[in-house]
C-alpha cells in the first residue's frame, strides 16, 4: 500500500521523490527497489527516517503496529504528525501506543492510488486539527478522491473501498477465463475486460442512472445479458457480494478489537 502511495505522489507531481523517506523492517532488496523505481530516499534506519519528518505514514500490518511505534516513539515528537493506513485500528488506540498527545490522522486509501484512482477516506483522532486534516486530504487528493468521514466509518469504508479493488479483480479475474474458455485469447481477453471495467467506471461517474437501471439498459428480453444476470441471482449473487462486504467490514472492526485487548 506504501508503495501505491508512493507512485501515486509522485506520478502527480504532488510531493517531490526528494522528499519522501521509505522505510521498512527489514526487506533490503525491497527498499533497492522502491528507491530504484521512483527515485525516492530510501531509509534503512527507521529512526533516522522519522527524525527528519513532518509527516510519518504508517502501513506496516495491524500486527507490527505495536513494535513499530514502540521503535520510533522515542525519537517522534509533538510537531509531526502521524498517518495511519492501517485497517481497522482506531486513532484512540494509536494514540495510546505513542503515548504522547501526537497528532494521529486515520485514513483508508486503496491500491488505485498507484495511478491516482484511489477512493480514500480519512478521519482525525483527539490531537489532530482541522490543519492537519487539510494537509492529509491535500496529500490524498493527489492520489484519487477523499471522503471525510466519521472515525465510526471508518470500518465500512474499510470493508468497501479499501478492500473493494481486490473484488473486482477476482470478478475479472472470473471473466477473463471465461473468455478464454469461449474461444479468445489471454490478450484478447484481458483487453476487452479491462475496457469494459473502465467504461463501467466512467459510466457511472457520469450519469444520475442507478446500478439497477445501468444493467437493465444492457440486458434485451430474451437476450445475452438476461441470461448472464439470470446465472447470477440464480447463484444469489448479490447476496454473496454482500455478505463478503459485510464479513470485510466485520474483519476491520475485529482486527482493531483484537490488538485493543493485548
Ligand atoms: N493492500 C491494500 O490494498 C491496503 C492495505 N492497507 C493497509 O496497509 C497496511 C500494509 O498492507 P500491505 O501494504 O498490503 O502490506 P505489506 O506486507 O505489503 O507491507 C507491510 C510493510 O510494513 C513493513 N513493516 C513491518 N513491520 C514494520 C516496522 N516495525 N516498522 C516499519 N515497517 C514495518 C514491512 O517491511 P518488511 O517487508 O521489511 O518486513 C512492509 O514493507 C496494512 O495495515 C493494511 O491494512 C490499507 C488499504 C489498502
Ligand atoms: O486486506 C486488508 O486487510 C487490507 C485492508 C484493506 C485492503 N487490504
Amino acid at each position: 500500500m506504501a508503495e501505491a502511495i508512493i507512485g501515486g505522489l509522485i506520478s502527480r507531481n504532488i510531493v517531490s521523490p526528494h522528499s519522501i523517506t521509505a522505510a521498512n523492517l527489514q526487506d533490503q532488496l525491497r527498499l533497492e527497489y522502491i528507491e530504484e523505481t521512483y527515485k525516492v530516499n530510501v531509509q534503512s534506519d527507521r529512526l533516522e527516517a522519522v527524525k527528519e519528518a513532518d509527516i510519518i505514514i504508517l502501513a506496516m500490518k495491524p500486527k507490527n503496529l505495536h513494535d513499530a511505534i514502540a521503535h520510533i516513539k522515542p525519537v517522534l515528537t509533538n510537531d509531526q504528525l502521524v498517518v495511519s493506513v492501517i485497517a481497522g485500528i482506531p486513532t484512540s488506540l494509536i494514540e495510546e501506543e505513542l503515548g504522547a498527545p501526537i497528532p494521529v490522522i486515520r485514513t483508508m486509501p486503496n491500491t488505485s492510488a498507484k495511478v491516482g484512482e484511489s477512493a480514500s477516506a480519512i478521519c482525525r483522532g483527539a490531537y489532530a486539527t482541522d490543519a492537519h486534516l487539510a494537509t492529509v486530504e491535500t496529500l490524498f487528493r493527489a492520489i484519487g478522491s477523499v471522503s471525510l468521514v466519521k472515525e465510526e466509518q471508518m470500518d465500512a469504508v474499510t470493508g468497501v473501498a479499501g478492500s473493494g479493488p481486490a473484488y473486482f479483480y477476482y470478478m475479472i479475474e472470473a471473466m477473463e477465463k471465461a473468455a478464454c474458455e469461449a474461444g479468445l485469447s489471454e490478450e484478447q481477453a484481458h483487453e476487452l475486460v479491462t475496457q469494459t471495467v473502465v467504461g463501467v467506471g466512467k459510466r457511472l461517474q457520469n450519469t444520475k442512472k442507478s446500478p439497477s437501471e445501468l444493467y437493465q439498459e444492457v440486458m434485451s428480453p430474451g437476450g445475452t445479458t438476461e441470461a448472464g444476470i439470470h446465472t447470477l441471482r440464480d447463484h444469489s449473487f448479490q447476496q454473496t457480494v454482500q455478505s463478503a462486504v459485510g464479513k470485510a467490514v466485520h474483519r476491520s472492526k475485529e482486527l482493531g478489537q483484537v490488538l485493543s485487548k493485548n
